[in-house]
Parts: structure tokens; sequence; C-alpha cells
């Protein structure tokens, strides 16, 4: 051993020094001079991975704080840009109605009954409007009553007219027997500042109610708890696989029809749609503004019929309509919900497609079918959507975001046209999900499951399943298998800063945004869902679907004869 070497090597020759030490024993044991060399150049490097590894720990720290603030903007500017498309529309909305002399008393309640205030949470956002809903009825009954009473001291013979209002029976039934009523969206006419009833200019809307029934059970039809808590002990108390019923209160008297476009069948029976309806039914009918321009190309018979002009209309048509007819496969049924930004009135699918999973009415039976719809009751399924948010990276210091966008199947965030993998950061709830290195996502409405989530190998499910899909696709990993989420919680997919490509979003497969390194999309349940009409209940619809539609399981049964256990 060279000592001279060995004392240049700060640290080591202060231990040589001393023999006792532990570590200048095994030193001594060390035979040649290259290990020696070995050992004092490794000492110095060990320290600075120490030290790496220490401040790796200290920048993971400083990331995960970082990713929980972009995480905490990332919801309020969510939120924030709900509230501004709310105050849009009701702004538009306000409007309007002030331009027909609409009172102060209506505008509050149609804010009420549409805002999101009242459909914040699971069952909060389902029970709050109808309770508010049952006090405004009792409300108005007593507003009646004193109105009555006034005149009969009065002697006024002046015959009160219907303001809209259930009688006092009804409206103790109104929505308090597990039910929701339509009063939250009717408007049955404008009164002036008197109080006092004048025409309204459109025809009135038909008031309806849902009930959920129990299959057989006829006494516990209104029992609706799914958990209850018996002695401390919690039980579920009944199944929630109910059939949703809509029955009319009121004449429906006016529909939507929307038509799949460049299909001569299509317009055909649109034409002839349209004639038995307003003939026969005599009802108010609405048509796009391409349809209406096709029809009295044909003939100048059709020049009843009602179209629009611009969007601020056709965020009105829910409050107008009461049926909506649509004409063509499922892209016609996802087409109509994309026009119903908000509320959605219930919908009559008619079968003019190739697939048509959503379409359970045969087109050559429409006047059965409308005829029995239109008296009601209808079996209806209620088919929940997801309202999505693009959140741009770049409008950080802006007070502004997108509006959001409905989707009645699924949103999917794929790579586009890009080749390299998409990297997606996925938090459910602000905790973190995974990060998706594949072709991209689909996050899909039950009702979405047997569309593209289906192919991308999610599951079917029954769409009055509550609950959201999280199904990848061509992911690069074995084991990623998809998810099913429930429907409360608010999902969150962000393109990583040190993302190679840009991702491109798009909504029942329309519509693509790209989406660059730090915008993400946020995406949680819509308090609207679409009401869709059922041909027989929500159940034998959707296998009769799956079985006619998608021939699923579809095999030859094994014949009786061949090898058996004995
Ligand atoms: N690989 C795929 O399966 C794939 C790829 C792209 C888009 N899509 C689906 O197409 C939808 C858009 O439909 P479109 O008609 O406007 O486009 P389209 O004309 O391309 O038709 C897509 C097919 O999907 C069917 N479909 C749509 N919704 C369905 C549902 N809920 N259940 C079962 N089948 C359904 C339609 O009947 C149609 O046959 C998207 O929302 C997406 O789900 C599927
Ligand atoms: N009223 C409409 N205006 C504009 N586009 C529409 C309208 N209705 C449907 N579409 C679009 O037309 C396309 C085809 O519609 P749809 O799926 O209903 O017919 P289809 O393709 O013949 O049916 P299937 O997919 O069952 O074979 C869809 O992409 C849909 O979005």
């Amino acid at each position: 051993m060279a000592p001279s070497k060995v004392n240049s090597a700060g640290d080591a020759s202060v231990s040589c020094s001393q023999p006792e030490n532990g570590f200048l024993n095994s030193l001594s044991l060390l035979s040649s001079e290259k290990a020696v060399q070995e050992l004092l150049q490794q000492s110095p490097l060990q320290s600075t991975d120490d030290h790496l590894i220490e401040f790796s720990d200290a920048m993971r720290t400083v990331a995960k704080a970082l990713r929980r603030a972009a995480e905490g903007k990332a919801s309020a500017q969510a939120e924030a840009a709900e509230w501004k498309r709310k105050y849009e529309l009701e702004r538009a909305r306000n409007l309007h109605l002030e331009h027909k002399g609409y009172n102060f008393y209506e505008m509050l309640e149609s804010w009420w009954t549409q805002s999101s205030l009242c459909n914040a949470m699971g069952m909060i956002r389902f029970m709050l409007p109808c309770l508010f809903c049952l006090e405004n009825c009792k409300e108005r009954d007593r507003k009646i009553s004193e109105e009555q009473s006034h005149r009969e001291n009065n002697g006024d013979e002046e015959r009160t007219e219907n303001l809209g209002s259930p009688s006092n029976e009804q409206s103790e039934h109104c929505c308090g027997s597990n039910g929701i009523c339509s009063h939250e969206v009717l408007r049955d006419g404008d009164r002036d500042s008197a109080s006092k009833v004048v025409p309204n200019k459109f025809a009135r809307k038909a008031s309806f109610k849902l009930s959920w029934c129990c299959k057989g059970d006829q006494s516990d039809q209104h029992k609706h708890d799914i958990v209850s808590f018996e002695r401390g002990n919690i039980t579920t108390a009944e199944r929630s696989s109910k059939q949703i019923s809509l029955k009319w209160e009121s004449q429906p008297q006016t529909v939507i029809i929307l038509t799949k476009p460049n299909s001569t069948s299509v317009r055909i029976l649109c034409a002839e749609m349209v004639r038995w309806l307003r003939e026969q039914k005599k009802l108010d009918i609405y048509v796009e503004p391409r349809v209406r321009a096709e029809l009295l190309t044909e003939s100048s018979y059709y020049n009843f019929v009602h179209t629009w002009k611009d969007e601020t209309e056709i965020i009105l048509l829910h409050t107008k309509v009461d049926l909506v007819v649509t004409l063509g496969g499922d892209g016609t049924v996802l087409w109509a919900a994309s026009m119903f930004k908000g509320p959605v009135p219930p919908v009559v699918p008619f079968s003019l497609g190739s697939l048509g999973f959503m379409t359970p009415f045969h087109s050559e039976r429409y006047r059965e079918y409308l005829d029995s719809i239109l008296k009601g009751p209808i079996s209806i399924t209620l088919r929940h959507r997801l309202q999505c948010h693009v959140i741009r990276e770049a409008a950080k210091n802006e007070y502004e975001t997108e509006g959001p966008i409905l989707v009645l199947n699924e949103v999917t965030i794929d790579r586009g046209i890009s080749s390299y993998l998409t990297n997606l950061e996925c938090y459910c709830d602000n905790s973190f999900v995974t990060c998706v290195q594949g072709d991209g996502l689909i996050l899909s409405t039950t009702s979405g499951s047997t569309a593209y989530s289906l192919a991308a190998g999610g599951s079917m499910v029954h769409p009055q399943v509550p609950g959201i899909l999280f199904t990848p696709i061509c992911p690069h990993s074995l084991s990623f298998r998809p998810l099913i989420l429930p429907e409360h919680v608010t999902l969150r997919v962000q393109v990583p800063f040190n993302s190679r490509s840009h991702a491109w979003a798009s909504f029942d497969g329309k519509d693509r945004k790209r989406l660059a390194a730090g915008d993400a999309l946020v995406c949680s349940m819509a308090p609207w869902p679409v009401p869709t009409a059922c041909q027989v209940d929500s159940t034998s619809d959707f296998l009769n679907s799956i079985h006619d539609g998608l021939h699923w399981n579809l095999r030859k049964t094994q014949s009786f004869d061949g090898p058996r256990d004995t």
C-alpha cells in the first residue's frame, strides 16, 4: 500500500490514523491498492446519491402539493364555468320572458326549479326540487284559495282560470308520494302584475307525473328507501330496480320531430307523421328549419309546422315541447339529446337505422305507438348524461373556460392523428386513479356502455344502473382492466405538461377538441337525464337490444345426443 496516496484521500487518511475504528479494520483487510482506491472513490458518490434521493423526495412532495393546487383550481374553474353558463342561459330566458311580460314570481320559481342548487348531489339533487315543488304547489293553492275567497267576498263571479296548479288533493300527492311532477318546468299561463291570468301565446305545456312502480307488490309501490336503519342495523329495505312510469296530467299538445338527414324513407315518414299528428291528434308540431323547408317544397299544406331561427329559441324549446319524436338510428337520439342543454322532454325513438340500440319503436306501427303514448302512462328509461368541461391551461389567469358539453353516450380522449402513445393523468374526486398510456380513454354513461366502450372491452351495463364507465382504449399494459365508478364522482383527465403530444376529446363521437399539455377535461354526471320511452320496459328493451342488435351470446344449442354424465 502507498501511504502517501491513502493520506491524500481526506477522511480516509483520518481513519487510517485510528486503527480501532471498524471501518479502518475492514480497510486494513483490503490487500490491494486498487481495492482501496475503488472504496475511496465510492464513498463520496454514495453520499451524493443520498443527497439526490433526499432531493428527489423533496421534489416529489413539492410536485404533490402543486398537483393538489392544480386540481383545486380545475374543480373551481369547472364550477365557475357551470354557474356562468347557467347565468347566461337564465339571462337569455329572462330577457325573453321579460319581453313577454313574465312576472318576477314565475321567474324566481323557474330559476330555482332549474338551478343546479337543487340538483347538487345524489339524492339531494333529486329530493330538493320535489320538496320545493311541493311547497310551491301548496303556496299556489293557498294563493288561489285566498283569491277565490276574496272574489266571493266581493261578489265577484269571475271564474278563476287554471293557473296550472294542481288541486289541493293533487298537491298532497304531488311529489310527495314517490313521484316527480312536471310542475317544476311548467309554464301554464303568464300572469300580469295584478295576478290575473292572461292567455298564453304558446300552447300550454302538458303536465305529467313520474312514479316508480314495483313489479307485483302494489302495496309497497310508494316505498323508495333503499337502505333502512332498524334498531341500529343497516338493512336493504327494498331493491331499487323499479320501472319509472310517466302519466300525463294534462293532454300533450306540442311535439317536435327530429329526423336523420339525407334519407328518403325518413323524409316520407316524417311528412306522413306530421299530417297524421295534425289531423288526428290536433297537435302543434315543430321540426328543424331544414325539415320545414323540405316539407314546404313538397306542399304548402305544411305551412302550419313551426321551427326556430336561432340558438336562443332552441334553448327555450324544452319549455314548449311535450314530446320529442326521433326518426333515425341511435345517432338521431344522440342528436336530439344534444339539442337540449338542460331538461329534456320525453323522447320517443323510432327505428330507421341499422342497429337501433336506443330506438325500440318500429316505424311501421307509429300510429298505434303514438296513440298509446299520447294517452299514457308510458314506461320510461331515465338515461343519465355526463357534463364535460374542457379546462385550458392557457386560460389559467382568465376567468374563462368553455361551457359544458352534455353527452348521452361518452366522452373520448384519444391520440387523434398523433402516432405517439397518449399519456393521460386521471383523477377521481382529486384522488389519483392512474396514468393512461395507450390510444386513449373512454368515460361513458351506462347508456353508452353498449357503444364505443363495449368495442374497447368495457362491460355492457343496464342504462338504469347509476355509474360512469372508465374504459381504456388499447392500453399499453397487460393489467389495465376497465372500471365502473359510482355516479357521484367527478373525474379529471389531464394531459401532463411533459406529454410528447396533444390529445383529442370528442363528445358522442362529435365536436373534436384538441387538448394541449396542461389542458384538462373535467367530467361529472349531469342533473338532466334523457327520458326515453320504452316499448315494453327498461329491462325488456335493454335485453331485446343486446339480443337483436348485438346478437349477444348467440350460439347454436348443443344437440341432445352425444357423450353425457352417467
Ligand atoms: N369502435 C366503435 O365501436 C366506435 C367508434 C367510434 C364511435 N362509436 C360510437 O358511435 C357513437 C356515435 O354514433 P353515431 O350514430 O353518431 O355515429 P355512427 O354513424 O358512426 O354510428 C356508430 C354506431 O354506434 C351505434 N351506437 C350509438 N350509440 C349506441 C349505444 N348507446 N348503444 C349501442 N350502439 C350505439 C350506432 O347505432 C351506430 O351503429 C359514439 O357515441 C360512439 O359510442 C363507436
Ligand atoms: N337531425 C339531425 N341533424 C344532423 N345530423 C343528424 C341528425 N340526426 C342524426 N344526425 C347524424 O346523422 C348520423 C347518422 O344518424 P343515425 O345513427 O341516426 O343513422 P344511421 O347511421 O342510419 O343509424 P345506424 O347507426 O343505426 O345505422 C349520426 O352521426 C347523427 O349524429
